[in-house]
């Protein structure tokens, strides 16, 4: 059987189960291979000895791998934007293909990417940036290739999930969010999870995926998790719902929705079920309907074996002709359009509001009359005698589907009134599956 020599650049979480997997399970990888992917060369800043690498050519200057005339696929898992761009720039610049864990990357610097490795005629795969283990591209380039995609919705943060679901059972935001750190979940800086952008990396990854569009990061609409407090999630509860972290991208006539926000959805819905480190993914496609991908989002071997999925395919299309290979975002280039992804405004969702107002009489008059005077209509009203304090009493409201600039409009009144302290608290409400 042929080896496919591979070296691995970065040897952190990801890299380490990448290794141990590859040991592991190297009979039933060849075996769906048809090959033997050999680690030719490792490199890292510093030193694994846990790992047992053997007599495998270690390293800690990237270039090594880079320059070694006997690779054929570089793993890029050192993270980041800079470096890792520089490195797989080069990579594709020597010929090589590239197997990639960092969304950042794709998310940023994707079209050139693509554009580069289209020049010489190299892979670049990235399975393992989205959604982790769980083969959510695939299932979106290939598995749902006859169907016009009309929206995705996804749980695609461990580490947001992870404090979100251990905040419900009353723990501490910064110490959940330590510990998600020492279990290898979180970015290397932590505020790309906490703040949605990582979220936001991969919502931009599978909305060009589903919809034929370019890569456009800088469009997404990015809300983090650092403003919801247990006094929300306990309320929302009342009403019915969970607070999930999602990314939503939706086509419609007029645009792209790309959205990432705490969310509102109901408690009967799957997603609502999802908890933990595990990421789900729901895709709408117009002849399949709602399919959803659901397993680990993070996590040494649960990445490692997308990305391994990765080298095997890439290990097996390498004798196929190039212009028959998969579509790095699914699409052919001369089958991109360049449908506009819409602002926050033009967003349709539900909201929950609440509004700090004093206890005084005709507030709740006031506030459903700037509700109804925006177009408006409210779901449900709730007011607890028994939460007044230092004279003051939320009014937590649902409403009905709306444009996000009616309620943004409203919200302005509302925070003008005299009657109404501090900032109105907004999360937008979604119903699925
Ligand atoms: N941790 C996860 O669960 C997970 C899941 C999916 C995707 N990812 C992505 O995978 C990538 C790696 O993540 P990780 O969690 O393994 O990170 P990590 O910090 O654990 O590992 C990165 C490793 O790369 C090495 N490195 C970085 N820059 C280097 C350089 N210039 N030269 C040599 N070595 C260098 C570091 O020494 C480190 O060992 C990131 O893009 C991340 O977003 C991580
Ligand atoms: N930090 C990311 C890793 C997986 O991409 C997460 O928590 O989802
Ligand atoms: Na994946």
């Amino acid at each position: 059987m042929k080896d496919v020599n591979i070296g691995i650049c970065g040897l952190g979480t990801v890299g380490g189960g990448t290794w141990e997997v590859l040991q592991r399970n190297a009979r039933i990888i060849a075996g769906r291979a048809g090959c033997n992917l050999r680690v030719a060369r490792v490199a890292n800043r510093s030193p694994r000895p846990d790992l047992g690498l053997g007599d495998t050519p270690f390293s800690t200057d990237l270039n090594d791998v880079v320059n070694d005339p006997d690779i054929d696929i570089v793993v890029e898992l050192i993270g980041g934007y800079d470096d890792a761009r520089r490195l797989v720039l080069a990579a594709i610049e020597q010929g090589k293909h590239v197997v990639t864990a960092n969304k950042a990357l794709i998310a940023q610097h994707g079209n050139e990417i693509f554009d580069a490795a289209r020049e010489k005629n190299v892979i670049v795969a990235y399975e393992a940036g989205v959604a982790g283990g769980i083969p959510v591209i695939k299932a979106i380039r290939e598995g749902l290739a006859a169907n016009r995609i009309q929206w995705l919705a996804g749980i695609i943060n461990g580490t947001g999930n992870y404090i979100l679901t251990e905040m419900r059972a009353g723990r501490d935001f910064d110490e959940v969010l330590k510990e998600a750190q020492e279990l290898g979940y979180a970015e290397a800086d932590p505020t790309f999870d906490v703040e949605g952008i990582d979220a936001a990396h991969k919502l931009t990854i599978m909305a060009s995926a589903a919809f034929g569009v370019p890569l456009q990061f800088d469009r997404a609409y990015t809300e983090g998790i650092a403003n919801i407090t247990p006094y929300d999630i306990t309320h929302a509860e009342a009403l019915g719902y969970r607070v999930k972290h999602l990314g939503i991208a939706r086509s419609r006539e007029d645009g792209i929705e790309l959205r990432v926000h705490p969310t509102l959805v109901p408690e009967k819905n799957l997603i609502a079920k999802v908890d933990g480190v595990l990421n789900a993914v729901l895709v709408d496609g117009d002849a399949v309907g709602q399919t959803m991908y659901y397993g680990p989002g993070a996590g040494d071997e649960a990445t490692a074996s997308a990305v391994i999925a990765d080298l095997v395919d890439v290990a097996r299309t390498v004798s196929t002709d190039s212009a028959q290979r998969v579509p790095y975002l699914g699409f052919e280039s001369d089958a991109v359009t360049d449908h506009r992804i819409l602002s926050p405004n033009e967003i349709r969702s539900a909201y929950y509001l609440r509004i700090q107002a004093l206890d005084r009489p005709g507030v709740l008059a006031k506030v459903a009359s700037i509700m109804s005077e925006n177009g408006i209509n409210i779901e449900s009203i709730m007011q607890k005698e028994s939460e007044l304090h230092d004279g003051q009493i939320p009014v937590i409201l649902l409403t009905h589907t709306v444009l996000e600039k009616q309620v943004n409009d409203a919200i302005a009144e509302m925070e003008a009134l005299p009657e109404v302290e501090g900032r109105v608290v907004r999360i937008r409400a979604e119903n699925f599956l």
